[in-house]
């Protein structure tokens, strides 16, 4: 009867003990609950001999007699008998044992209990249910809705009690499974909790709709621990605290696919680290409105995302020592040019086209001879002009704000306005046939406009646009090549002034770099891609996206689990995918995919048939690659993509031709346009470096850079392909945390240990905290005494060759050193107090001593001159009367100083 009512948590804590008591196996065993690795703590020698059996009080308060299980480790602890030596890869007795239980991830015991599992149903969906029988193989589940299904046993899965419902940090399940993480999540999703701990991960849900958790009220209540659930807030305020406190650089790294809610999550955490600490109001702003400068130059609609990045950023923002924000810097990387003259269907060019279409007040638009967007080529040929929702001529207006609030002025404003217009009239320059196959431009309104535009003259912009001209040859051009020439010409304009602009707006963002300190990056890396056609665009955004993957699995996976290896402790390794294949595929010199992509670009002969062939030839032992005619496929950790190889070896030259270069050096427009043609110039030809390789060297400067920080990880999740707020998609998220390997960091986490010290880091530390006398005892020898004493859990604790690994519990001990030292500090103040006392008594007996003694000198002189002068008058009266009066004020000094 008793039993009926108690939880499954219950009866499985009580099953354990049971087990743990009687020391026997017994075939009812539940399945794993979390792993608790077993202490390889062994006693030093010296130690084995003095300790009394330490009893280690295990709480198993969840019986129902609140019981406590008292467990006697002397044995374990002491590295006797059960093999559990220090230091080294040992599982032996009690320890392997417990593993091997750890191990059977026995459904058994759910099904002779009847609990809750979650089963397989026959459209392949998860369900929970209950055992209602089971005969043989097959077992009979009631589901939530009242149906029975009968499955395989083999298609069952251990479901978490209630109680576990929604737990903020997804660890805490009992059950790490694919249904119960999926559960977990859509708990929290649909109550509009959209951030969940993943171990060291926050995982953010794209809610596709406000969600009302941001602002200033909810950065104060972080900043203040009033809330301390899991939050971008609160990863931001971790590493600003962490900044603070450990004098070290952090950095944010969020990723996820394309329309996840990367950028979003970006800006929460920049409003933050802006907001933290009563910061400087202008530089507060001045941070805040970049968003909305590169959002209009750097974002666009793609058929994934309305807002889409179209390039990598990392934000460093800079702070003092006392915490304040010195000053700020943003690094740009892989912006995409190519989407200024060529649009897929359905999707937008950058939205400041759009912006400034619908927005410019009539003085600038008749300045700019400027039209509606659906009269521009460039901007109406993918058949999309507006986003629901977007309102293109208010957004003009908070862009002109924007620029104001980072010094972005008045004939600069114009300035970037007119090479707006400059780009959108180049794309309306049509061209008409000469001959069968040659073109050239017509002399129109969109070509006289372009010029002016750009304030070069209309005929040598003519002859760019119909001729070819190198080494003193010029040739005409066909319309393919004129359309060519022409795009290739707007997109350079577009991202010379998109490079310009982040040039000033870090200019703005200089402040003080004296006062500089330490400094948290947020990086927004691009999303995954994998599109109909997919370029060299692709190839390097997914190229990231696996270079960024590696860090993250390298840091939550690999490093953490070699680490315990090379310690010697006991742990269960956590098998993971490594991309490193993949990723070798690209980077291996001289034969990757980059190398390889450099060499054919600066190659007069190679062609994007020679590049393939090539990558045949040299990369097919990689099984990561494919190839077919004209393209190749390579599987990526995301998914497998097929990459087209014409015009690869083309992009990736990027090379301008030399007329071209000589006409933007004519432009009479001041944003360095002509600066940044003959740059290009320099960076790309002189140097023989193609667009690959220079990313690549980018990239590994920016990992570096992070390498050399504390990280913070953010996984932001796409619920659902409509991009609809409310829809869970299991197969969408599970597909997600699938790829980028969150199981395996939660399992890693679930039994890490995240808090380790060197041996002599931890005697010196807690070595007050020891009651005997230790000094001559070497540091392990320290450690472990004090672990003793203190009664650490085994279970909290492993030691490896050089270092103390915890799971928890290091807390009391700081807590208990802080009091110790505390009335160590008492009691100092207390006798430096007594100390300074007994000085000044000392001190002022001797200044009041010497004073009588100066008094008394003095009364004996005036004495012998008043005798003097009075011939002897009296003599014996006065003298007498003088020496009563001397030894009376003596008398009183010494009663001044010490009292009667
Ligand atoms: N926390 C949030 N609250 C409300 N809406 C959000 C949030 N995060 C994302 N969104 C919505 O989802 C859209 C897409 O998000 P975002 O642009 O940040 O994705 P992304 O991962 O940066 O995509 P891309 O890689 O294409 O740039 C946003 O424009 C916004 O409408």
């Amino acid at each position: 009867m008793l039993l009926s009512s108690r939880s499954p948590l219950e009866v499985m804590l009580d099953s354990l003990r049971l087990r743990d008591n009687s020391g026997e196996s017994s075939p009812d065993l539940p399945p794993a609950l979390p792993s608790r690795p077993i202490s390889k703590a062994r006693l030093p020698k010296r130690l084995i001999r003095s300790t009394i059996a330490v009893q280690h009080v295990v709480s198993c308060d969840t019986s129902n007699n609140n019981e406590k299980l008292d467990v006697k480790c002397s044995s374990r602890s002491s590295g006797g008998g059960g093999g559990c030596g220090f230091g080294r890869k040992k599982m032996i007795g009690a320890a392997a044992a417990a593993t091997s239980s750890v191990s059977v991830d026995s459904i058994g015991y759910f099904i002779r209990n009847k609990l809750g599992v979650w089963c397989k149903s026959r459209n392949d969906r998860w369900e929970l249910g209950k055992i209602e029988s089971a005969v043989g193989e097959d077992v009979t589940v009631r589901v939530s809705n009242g149906n029975m299904i009968t499955v395989s046993r083999r298609e069952l899965l251990p479901a978490n009690t209630d109680v576990l419902d929604g737990v903020a940090d997804l660890v805490e399940l009992s059950y790490l499974n694919e249904p119960s993480v999926l559960h977990s999540l859509q708990y929290r999703y649909n109550r509009d909790i959209i951030y969940s701990k993943a171990g060291p991960v926050l995982l953010a849900f794209n809610p596709f709709k406000d969600v009302n958790i941001y602002g200033d009220d909810f950065v104060a209540a972080y900043k203040e621990k009033i809330l301390d659930n899991p939050h971008v807030y609160a990863v931001a305020d971790a590493a600003y605290n962490d900044m603070m406190k450990d004098g070290v650089n952090q950095s944010i790294i969020i990723s996820g696919e394309s329309g996840a809610g990367k950028t979003e999550t970006a800006k929460f955490a920049m409003q933050y680290l802006a907001s933290v600490k009563s910061q400087n109001y202008e530089m507060k702003s001045k941070l805040i409105q970049t968003s909305c400068i590169l959002e209009a130059f750097g974002n666009a609609k793609t058929s994934r995302n309305w807002n889409s990045s179209r390039f990598g950023k990392l934000i460093d923002i800079h702070y003092s020592a006392e915490g304040m924000i010195s000053n700020a810097c943003i690094q740009t990387y892989l912006f995409e040019k190519s989407r200024v003259s060529q649009i897929c269907r359905g999707e937008r060019s950058y939205h400041v086209f759009y912006q400034m279409c619908a927005g410019a007040p009539p003085v600038l638009k008749d300045n700019l001879n400027l039209k509606m967007s659906s009269e521009y080529k460039f901007l109406n040929q993918s058949g999309c002009l507006k986003i629901n929702g977007v309102d293109d001529a208010h957004n003009f207006i908070k862009l002109v704000d924007a620029f104001d609030t980072l010094g972005i002025h008045g004939l600069d404003q114009e300035n970037i306005f007119e090479l707006l217009a400059a780009i959108l009239w180049l794309g309306n320059i049509s061209f008409a046939a000469i001959d069968e196959e040659l073109v050239e431009p017509v002399a129109d309104e969109a070509s006289r406009s372009a010029a002016r535009l750009m304030g070069c003259k209309m005929d040598d912009l003519m002859m760019v646009l119909s001729t070819n001209r190198a080494h003193n040859m010029t040739e005409p051009l066909t319309l393919q090549q004129a359309t060519d020439k022409r795009n290739t010409l707007a997109n350079f304009v577009y991202e010379s002034l998109f490079n310009w602009l982040i040039e000033e707006v870090n200019t703005s963002l200089k402040g003080n770099t004296q006062h500089t300190r330490h400094a948290i990056s947020i990086l927004d890396t691009y999303g995954f891609e994998s599109l109909q056609r997919n370029s060299l665009q692709q190839l390097f955004i997914n190229y990231a996206d696996e270079r960024l993957q590696q860090h993250f699995i390298r840091h939550l996976c690999k490093l953490e689990q070699e680490e315990y290896e090379l310690e010697g402790i006991h742990w269960k390794k956590v098998e993971f995918e490594d991309n490193q294949e993949c990723l070798d595929l690209f980077e291996k010199k001289p034969m990757g995919i980059i190398s390889m992509l450099n060499e054919c670009s600066n190659s007069s002969i190679a062609t994007d048939t020679t590049f393939t062939e090539k990558i045949k030839q040299h990369l097919s032992y990689n099984l990561c690659i494919s190839c077919e005619e004209g393209a190749f496929r390579v599987r990526h950790y995301a998914r497998e993509v097929q990459y087209d190889a014409s015009g690869l070896l083309e992009k990736d030259s990027d090379k301008l031709q030399f007329d071209t270069i000589q006409l933007l050096s004519s432009c009479k427009k001041p944003l360095n346009l002509s600066g940044s043609a003959s740059g290009v110039m320099n960076q790309v030809q002189a140097a023989g470096q193609s667009v690959g390789s220079k990313f690549m060297d980018h990239l590994s400067k920016l990992i570096n850079q992070m390498e050399n920080s504390k990280q913070h990880f953010i996984r932001c999740i796409k619920p659902n392909t409509k991009k609809l707020p409310g829809i869970y998609e299991s197969d969408i998220v599970w597909e997600q945390l699938k790829c980028s390997q969150v199981m395996e960091v939660m399992q890693i986490s679930k039994s890490r240990y995240p808090l380790r010290f060197t041996h002599q880091e931890f005697a010196s530390r807690f070595g007050c905290l020891l009651s005997t006398n230790v000094m001559c005892m070497d540091p392990l020898s320290t450690s472990v005494a004090i672990l003793q004493q203190h009664r650490v859990p085994t279970q909290m604790y492993q030691v490896g060759f050089q270092k103390l690994f915890f799971r928890g519990q290091v807390d009391a001990l700081e807590n208990l050193r802080q009091e110790v030292l505390g009335s160590t500090r008492e009691l100092d103040n207390r006798f430096l107090g007594g100390r300074v006392l007994v000085d000044f008594h000392e001190l002022k007996f001797g200044i009041v001593t010497l004073q009588s003694f100066i008094r008394g000198e003095n009364a004996r002189r005036a004495f012998n001159v008043l005798k003097k002068q009075n011939h002897g008058i009296a003599l014996s009266s006065l003298d007498q009367h003088m020496t009563t009066v001397v030894h009376i004020q003596s008398g009183t000094c010494y009663i001044k100083t010490y009292g009667w």
